[in-house]
Order: structure tokens, then C-alpha cells, then sequence
């Protein structure tokens, strides 16, 4: 049997997904752009996908909604824009963001550190999520930009959007937010939000990868990265992937309407998945249970390997993770787990299992097997793991 566990990684096309897309590629495969037949051919079905964005994310029709090439993209373009904007031309130089971003957000911070930014990296409680106070506490005069996640990629912990929004909004500091892996898991709503920005991949609620969005508040600026043609009203330049924004806008429409089932049956099967595993001794949640998107679980096993582990599982068909993909090839410790303190040891432990609506209760059974099975063989075989029940440190 195979069972997929790393959604969080990415996400199958979902068959109705690819049933919309199919026709832009042989078919309707005029350029947008064109004035003929061929071109104009498109626009319905665009337009179609951007009416599911808009309504998925609750946006006004007079704010914008950019297609980009993915999340990594819109997040470049918000914190370079800002950056041009608001740094090189104007008076600023400090940017606010969590010390658990995904690297989009920190690599691009630390690029902008080096060009002479000002980069306040703020930590996590022991929750896992940014306190709303330490936001208020680093706001500069200068501050530029705050971007904080919605959700993170490697907890599911949900950060607390609406109230740094408020803040952002008193303070008169533009605010950003990640929200990747929360579209398509938890309600999604820029207006109550108060974001000025949110930043999303379509592969991570079962659309098609290499495409995403950026939501752009209505009366925000941003100079775009990408120069060139008129397409996206020159926000972004380039011609559009018609079938991936087609793909991306109904698989929006179909992620909103299966929120209630991610919400009940996906953390139904997620529970029961880590509460099998948590029956193991010297096993703990990074960042503890609750307020997660309802399909994550990131779960330290003391005595095993992360990587052995996923070796192990891979061996047996199933596929999970140690963190977030782009930084599964180094074998450093996993950041988010010492962003809350965790020993090296206990750094290198964590494995993250991130379910999907097409996950089924006979493959959380398989995989619950799979993985008691693995963590009793890994743990015999460690020469360094005893069971002492007063070695680990309940909780992270
Ligand atoms: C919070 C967050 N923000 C941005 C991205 C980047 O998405 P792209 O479609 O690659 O541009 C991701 C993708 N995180 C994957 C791959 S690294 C994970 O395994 O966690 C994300 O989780």
C-alpha cells in the first residue's frame, strides 16, 4: 500500500482540477494577450479563476489578486517591492518577521540584511507562534514592513493573523502575511485580517505546482519584480499560464467548500494518527496540540532519527517528512525545532506528517503499524537510546 503523508510538501492535482486545465493546452491555446479569437478564447475561464480567488479569500473586487509562479515568488515581490519602495526610496529600514518562516521569507530578509536592512527576527513562545505584544515592542519608526505566516509549514501552528493586523493597522506599518499552508486547511479572510499582502502556492490545496498568488490590498503599490509585458496590468510581466491559473482559481473554489471536512473527518484521521504514535513512550508534539491547521502534526520520537525514520517508512510506502521539503536535503536539526529550544538531539527527532482529503481511515491504520513497527526497530538497533522516562523534557 502506498500512503502519502507530506502534504504539507505538496499536494495531488485534484482529477476535477485537472479535468478544468486540460483543454489550454490543445485546445484553448490562444495568448491571453491576443486580440484574436485564440486569445479571447481564454478570458472566461480566467476570469472564472479569479472570481473562486477572490471569493475564496474574501478580497474586495478593487484590491488586486497577482498570478505569480508560486508563493516563493509573491513573497519576493512583496518584500523586494517594499524594499524599493519604502527603503531605497524613502525613509525606512526595518523589516519585522518570525524567526520560523519558511526560508522565502528569512532568505530574502538575509539578502536584504546584506544590502544594509534592518531584519528584527522575532522568536516563538513554547506554543510555537509569535507573541502579538513582541510585534507592538519591535515596531520602528522605520518599520517598513511586518510578514508573519498564517500558518507554519511545519507545526500547522496558526499564528494569531487578525490581531498582528490590527496592530499593523494602528501603527500605519504595512503587513504581509504567508499564508501558504493555510488556504485550503483554515478560513482564509484578508478583510477581517487586515492584511495589506498575502503570498499562496496552488500546489499546496491541490493545484497545480508552479503557479500562486499574491494579494495585493486595494491602494498598495508595488514596484514588480518581474519586468516586461503588460500582462497582470503590469504587476507582473510575462505570459500567464492559463491552464495553471484556471487550475489554481477551481482548486480554490473546491478547497473553501472541503474546509468543514479538512475541519472534521482530515483532523479526525490526523488525531488518530498521533495519538497512536504519542502511546510510545518519550514521544511529544513540537509546540503541543492545539490551535494547528487540522491535517499537521510535526511529533519528536527520542532515540530515532528523522531521516532513518523516513527511510524506514519509505521502505513500507509511505511518505512523510522531517520539516519542510526544501530543507530535507541538508541534515541539519530542524529550525523550527530550535527555534523553541529543543537539545540538538532532540532536534534531529521530529517527524512531520501532513494529511490530505484524500487520505483514507484504512491507510491512517496502515500507516500507524508501519510506524509503531519502525520506531520499536529503530530504537533497538540505537546504541544510544535507553528508555528513561526521566531523561525527556515533557513538551517543547
Ligand atoms: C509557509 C510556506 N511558505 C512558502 C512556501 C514555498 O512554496 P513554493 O510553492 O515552493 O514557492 C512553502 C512551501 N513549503 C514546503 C516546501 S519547502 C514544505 O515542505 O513545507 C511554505 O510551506
Amino acid at each position: 500500500m502506498e500512503v502519502y503523508l507530506d502534504n504539507n510538501a505538496t499536494t495531488a492535482v485534484d482529477p476535477a482540477v485537472y479535468e478544468q486545465m486540460k483543454p489550454f493546452f490543445c485546445d484553448i491555446f490562444g495568448n491571453p494577450n491576443s486580440l484574436h479569437r485564440f486569445g479571447a478564447g481564454t478570458h472566461p475561464k480566467m476570469m472564472e479563476a479569479l472570481d473562486y480567488l477572490y471569493s475564496g479569500i474574501n478580497a474586495d473586487d478593487e484590491d488586486d489578486i497577482v498570478i505569480t509562479g508560486n508563493a516563493t515568488e509573491s513573497i519576493n515581490t512583496v518584500i523586494k517591492g517594499i524594499w524599493i519602495d519604502k527603503i531605497l526610496n524613502a525613509d525606512k529600514n526595518h523589516i519585522i518577521v518570525s524567526e520560523v518562516e519558511h526560508p522565502a521569507v528569512t532568505a530574502t530578509c538575509k539578502f536584504l540584511e546584506s544590502q544594509g536592512v534592518s531584519v528584527t527576527y522575532l522568536p516563538v513562545n513554547e506554543e510555537g507562534i509569535v507573541d502579538v505584544q513582541s510585534v507592538k515592542q519591535y515596531l520602528r519608526e522605520d518599520t517598513a514592513l511586518v510578514s508573519i505566516m498564517w500558518a507554519n509549514n511545519e507545526t500547522g501552528k496558526i499564528f494569531p493573523i487578525e490581531e498582528i493586523g490590527q496592530i499593523c493597522k494602528e501603527a500605519g506599518v504595512l503587513f504581509h502575511s504567508d499564508a501558504t499552508q493555510a488556504i485550503g486547511k483554515i478560513p482564509v479572510d484578508v478583510q477581517k485580517a487586515n492584511v495589506d499582502f498575502i503570498s499562496f502556492s496552488a500546489h499546496k490545496f491541490h493545484g497545480p505546482k508552479g503557479v500562486g498568488g499574491l494579494y495585493i490590498k486595494k491602494g498598495n503599490k508595488l514596484t514588480p519584480l518581474l519586468h516586461g509585458g503588460e500582462q497582470m496590468g503590469g504587476k507582473r510581466a510575462g505570459t500567464v499560464d492559463v491552464a495553471s491559473m484556471v487550475g489554481m482559481g477551481f482548486a480554490m473554489k473546491l478547497a473553501v467548500e472541503a474546509l468543514e471536512y479538512e475541519a472534521t473527518e482530515v483532523k479526525r484521521l490526523r488525531d488518530k494518527l498521533e495519538s497512536a504514535i504519542l502511546e510510545l513512550p518519550e514521544t511529544v508534539v513540537i509546540g503541543g496540540v492545539n490551535n494547528r491547521t487540522p491535517n499537521t502534526t510535526l511529533i519528536s520520537i527520542r532515540g530515532v532519527e528523522g531521516e532513518s525514520m523516513l527511510w524506514d517508512l519509505n521502505q513500507k510506502g509511505i511518505g512523510a517528512s522531517t520539516g519542510s521539503a526544501c530543507a530535507s536535503e541538508d541534515l541539519e536539526a530542524n529550525p523550527v525545532m530550535n527555534a523553541f529550544g529543543s537539545d540538538s538531539e532532540l532536534a534531529h527527532t521530529g517527524v512531520r506528517f501532513s494529511l490530505s482529503r484524500f487520505n483514507t481511515e484504512e491507510q491512517i491504520d496502515y500507516a500507524i503499524e508501519a510506524i509503531i513497527g519502525a520506531v520499536k526497530r529503530l530504537r533497538n538497533l540505537s546504541s544510544s537510546y535507553a528508555y528513561a522516562p526521566e531523561s525527556h523534557k515533557s513538551g517543547l
